[in-house]
C-alpha cells in the first residue's frame, strides 16, 4: 500500500486528490495536513467526505511527513514547497508538488513571473515535469514531480504534436482559455465572489499571465527551438473546467486527414487523452470530474491558420487526478488506477 501525505490537503486541489485516492486499490491517504483546520475532522472541513473519511487534520510537519508516508503531495501556494524541501526529506520520500515551484527550468524566469526568490533553485534540474503524456519515462524514476499547470496541461496536450510534426509556424500561436472559479483555489477573494463571477465573463493576466513561460518553455522543447504566444485566459462562472482554444498558422497546405493521422500517432494509445471525431468540439461537461483531455482541431482554409481545442477539469487533469496519475507511474501502478472515472453529464 503506498502511504500518501498531503500538505494543503484543505484547499480545493488537496481535496480533491483525497477524492481520487478513496477509489485507489493500492494507495491510501496517512496524513491530512493543514495550518487552518488543525485537530478538526476532515469531514467537518469537506461534508462530502461524512462517513468516508474518518482522519483528522494534522500539522503540516515535512520532515515527520518525510518518515511516516512514501509520497508526499504539497497541494499549497507558490513557494512553500521550494522552501521545504532538503536533500534528508527527498532521500526518504518522493515529493509532487502541485505549485510551479519547480516547473521553470530557469530560476530568473520563475522569479520575474512568480515575483517570487526561489528559496531552493539547487532541486529545480532534477524536478521532473510531470506531463505525463509527455515525460513518462522521466517520472519514472523521479523524486521530484513539478505537476503541470492547469493551463499549460490543457494548452500544451491541445497544441504540442503539430509543433513537433513541424506544421505549425511556431510564432504564430494564439491560445484563448477559459477557466471555472475552482482554478482560483478556495480562499477567500472579492475577485471570485458570486456577484463579481456570475452571469460574468473576463479576462485576466492579459499579456503577463505566469502560466505563459511554462507554456512556452514545454511548446519550445517541442519545436526545438524557442518561440513566443499570446495566452489569454478568462474567468468563467462554472465550478469546474478549462476550455483552450489556440490558433496557429499553418507552414503548408494540409487535409484534416493528414492533421488527424499526427493526432493520432501521439494519442491513439494514451488513455487520457481522447481526440474526437471530425466537428466535434471539445466540451467540458464531457470531461468534468474526470481525468480525460478531449481534443479536436478544425483547419480554417480562407486564413491557413489551424484552430486546435481542448478541454479539461482544472481539479483533475488540471491538477490532482495528473498528479495521481504521475504517483501512479512512479510506483510501478496501472496508470489509471484510481483514475478510471466516467465524466459527470449533465
Ligand atoms: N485549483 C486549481 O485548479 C489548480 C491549483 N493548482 C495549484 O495547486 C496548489 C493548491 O491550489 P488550490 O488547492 O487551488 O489552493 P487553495 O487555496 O484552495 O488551497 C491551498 C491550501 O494550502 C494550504 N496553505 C496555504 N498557505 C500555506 C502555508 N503557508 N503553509 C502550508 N499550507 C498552506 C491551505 O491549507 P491550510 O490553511 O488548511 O493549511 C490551503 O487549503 C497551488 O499551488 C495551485 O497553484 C494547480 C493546478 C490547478
Ligand atoms: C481561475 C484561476 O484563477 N486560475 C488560476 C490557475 C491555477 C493553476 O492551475 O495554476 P498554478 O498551479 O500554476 O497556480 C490562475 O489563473 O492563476
Amino acid at each position: 500500500m503506498i502511504k500518501v501525505g498531503i500538505i494543503g490537503s484543505t484547499g480545493y486541489a488537496g481535496n480533491e486528490i483525497v477524492r481520487i485516492l478513496l477509489r485507489h486499490k493500492n494507495a491510501s491517504v496517512k496524513w491530512f495536513g493543514s495550518r487552518s483546520y488543525k485537530d478538526m475532522k476532515y469531514a467537518s472541513v469537506y461534508g462530502n467526505f461524512v462517513e468516508l473519511v474518518s482522519d483528522t487534520c494534522l500539522e503540516d510537519d515535512i520532515e515527520r511527513l518525510s518518515d511516516e508516508v512514501d509520497v508526499i503531495f504539497t497541494a499549497t501556494p507558490q513557494g512553500l514547497c521550494s522552501s521545504l524541501v532538503n536533500e534528508k526529506i527527498l532521500s526518504k520520500t518522493k515529493i509532487i508538488d502541485l505549485s510551479a515551484d519547480f516547473r521553470i527550468k530557469d530560476v530568473a524566469i520563475y522569479e520575474k513571473w512568480y515575483k517570487l526568490e526561489h528559496k531552493s533553485p539547487q532541486f529545480i534540474k532534477e524536478a521532473v515535469y510531470g506531463l505525463c503524456e509527455i515525460n513518462r519515462q522521466d517520472v519514472k524514476n523521479a523524486r521530484l514531480i513539478a505537476n503541470p499547470g492547469c493551463f499549460p496541461t490543457c494548452s500544451i496536450l491541445s497544441i504540442y504534436p503539430l509543433l513537433k510534426e513541424g506544421i505549425l509556424d511556431k510564432d504564430s500561436i494564439i491560445i484563448d482559455a477559459k477557466s471555472g472559479t475552482s482554478g482560483a483555489g478556495r480562499g477567500a477573494k472579492v475577485d471570485n465572489l458570486f456577484c463579481e463571477v456570475n452571469e460574468n465573463i473576463k479576462a485576466y493576466g492579459v499579456a503577463n499571465h505566469r502560466h505563459t513561460p511554462e507554456i512556452e518553455e514545454q511548446l519550445s522543447y517541442m519545436a526545438g527551438e524557442d518561440l513566443m504566444v499570446n495566452f489569454t485566459p478568462h474567468l468563467v462562472p462554472m465550478n469546474r473546467g478549462i476550455l483552450v482554444t489556440a490558433y496557429g498558422n499553418l507552414k503548408k497546405k494540409v487535409t484534416y486527414d493528414e492533421v488527424k493521422a499526427i493526432y493520432d500517432k501521439y494519442y491513439k494509445d494514451e488513455y487520457f487523452v481522447r481526440v474526437l471525431d471530425k466537428d466535434i468540439c471539445p466540451q467540458t461537461k464531457w470531461v468534468e470530474g474526470s481525468n480525460f483531455t478531449d481534443i479536436n482541431f478544425k483547419i480554417d482554409e480562407r486564413t491557413n491558420r489551424i484552430i486546435m481545442m481542448g478541454a479539461i477539469d482544472n481539479l483533475v487533469k488540471g491538477a490532482a487526478g495528473q498528479a495521481v496519475q504521475n504517483m501512479n507511474i512512479m510506483f510501478g501502478e496501472k496508470e489509471n488506477e484510481g483514475l478510471d472515472i466516467v465524466p459527470m453529464f449533465p
